[in-house]
């Protein structure tokens, strides 16, 4: 089931232009309709839309690589920046269960583009670069207010019960990992505006890697895959511990780094990359010992996995979106064994994650990209401006302790709180 709108793709034209200044990303962003994907000042961000694909379905993905590879082959293109992100890009967000979610695929009229100290302006279709830049986005709007929270499918007690029964499904040798969620309301007094969240996040969580695409914000730590030319990319988190102050910080840092639970945990979700990725791979490296990623409200146990893309049959080289397709999910977000674990988090959480712990990047018409997993983020509501969704989740395994767990859904849901509040 797809629904399009690609007004006039065939025959736009894509302009990709250098820019002499640097701009700051974020800054450039209008109050509606922005994506992003930002990490240390570099990446992209965009606005407006030469074309839209709404997909939903158990081909959702391979829909979504057709529908990109004509769209972007019909285009009349002239980039100038020939980079990684430059040229016709698409930024997509993907259901956590593509067959049954809502995946979105935006193609923004506007892209701007930071990458190695250079800077790009794209633009597709009707709009003149030397007007986009010289433009001033309208001012962010004042303070959303008090912010008032309620409880998503599940109160804190009862998602406390649910971790206690997967932890006896666990036990019971149904399956090994599952990685439990749940969602958090909050309701402002003014609307909240895109932006000020992004900055915020951005400020915040340099190491993360800052989204927005069709209303689902956020600051991922976790990339699901980068491809750039043959070669392939991603850091897989899950093993998780609060923060704390001076030499309590030091000791929790070294207890997770010793933690037997954590570290098993965590190896089932290199695992699970691992295995998918490597009949795509020419070579695949993953350290054998997981190293910190130190966030400020979190730290992970963190593995950089890299390959290289070997050709998979007459067609060549497999698609980004087919590589996403065929890593998601991995066990930092669904768990072990995939089938069982997913079926339990359909049982067990209660809600719809709809976009949340799915894919969320672009890719370019050369088949280059990023993809992160859409966690530590807020879906701004459709309906009603002033109001959003919150999502956390935690991976469950043997020896899980529910009330840790709901205190690490806290801490992360405290990454956006805190941006939302400020
Ligand atoms: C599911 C989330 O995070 C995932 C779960 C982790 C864990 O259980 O330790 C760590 C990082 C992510 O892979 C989330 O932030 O919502």
């Amino acid at each position: 089931m797809a629904a399009v709108t690609t007004p006039d793709a065939v025959t736009a034209v894509v302009t990709t232009t250098p820019l002499v200044e640097i701009p700051t990303l974020l800054d450039l962003l209008p109050g509606a309709g922005a994506v992003s994907w930002v990490r240390r000042g570099e990446g992209l961000v965009g606005w407006g839309e030469a074309a839209r694909l709404e997909v939903t379905g158990p081909r959702a993905l391979a829909e979504a690589a057709e529908w990109w590879a004509t769209l972007s082959a019909g285009l009349d293109v002239d980039d100038r920046a020939e980079v990684p992100g430059s040229g016709p890009v698409v930024f997509a967000s993907i259901a956590f269960d593509p067959a049954v979610g809502t995946s979105v695929f935006v193609v923004p009229q506007v892209v701007v583009g930071r990458r190695d100290g250079a800077a790009w302006v794209t633009t597709t279709g009707d709009v003149d670069p030397a007007d986009v830049l010289a433009t001033a986005p309208a001012p962010i709007p004042s303070p959303v207010g008090r912010l008032r929270y309620a409880d998503g499918a599940l109160d804190p007690a009862s998602w406390c019960t649910t971790v206690a029964t997967a932890v006896a499904r666990i036990d019971a040798g149904e399956l090994a990992k599952v990685v439990l969620a749940r969602d958090l309301l909050v309701t402002a007094d003014a609307p909240l505006d895109a932006r000020a969240l992004l900055a915020r996040l951005a400020a915040r969580f340099p190491d993360c890697w800052t989204f927005a695409v069709d209303g689902l914000l956020g600051a991922t730590p976790e990339l699901l895959l980068r491809r750039t030319g043959r070669e392939l990319s991603s850091r897989v988190l899950a093993g998780t511990a609060p923060r704390g102050a001076g030499a309590d910080d030091e000791r929790l840092a070294a207890d997770l780094l010793a933690s037997a639970k954590d570290r098993a945990e965590h190896a089932l979700a290199v695992e699970s990359l691992v295995r998918a990725l490597e009949p795509y791979c020419t070579t695949l490296t993953a350290p054998e010992e997981p190293g910190l990623l130190t966030l400020a409200n979190v730290r992970h146990l963190a593995t950089d996995v890299t390959g290289v893309q070997r050709r998979t049959g007459a067609r060549g080289r497999a698609g980004l979106l087919e590589l996403v397709g065929a890593v998601h999910p991995t066990a930092a977000v669904c768990g072990t064994p995939t089938g069982a674990a997913a079926a339990l988090i359909g049982e067990l959480e209660g809600m719809d994650r709809g976009r949340y712990a799915g894919p969320v990047g672009w890719i370019d018409a050369r088949g280059d990209g990023e993809f992160g997993l859409a966690l530590r983020c807020a879906e701004l509501s459709d309906r009603d401006p002033a109001s959003a969704r919150l999502f956390a989740g935690c991976g469950i395994v043997a020896g899980s302790d529910p009330a840790a767990e709901l205190a690490e859904t806290q801490a992360k849901f405290a990454a956006v709180q805190a941006a939302l509040e400020s």
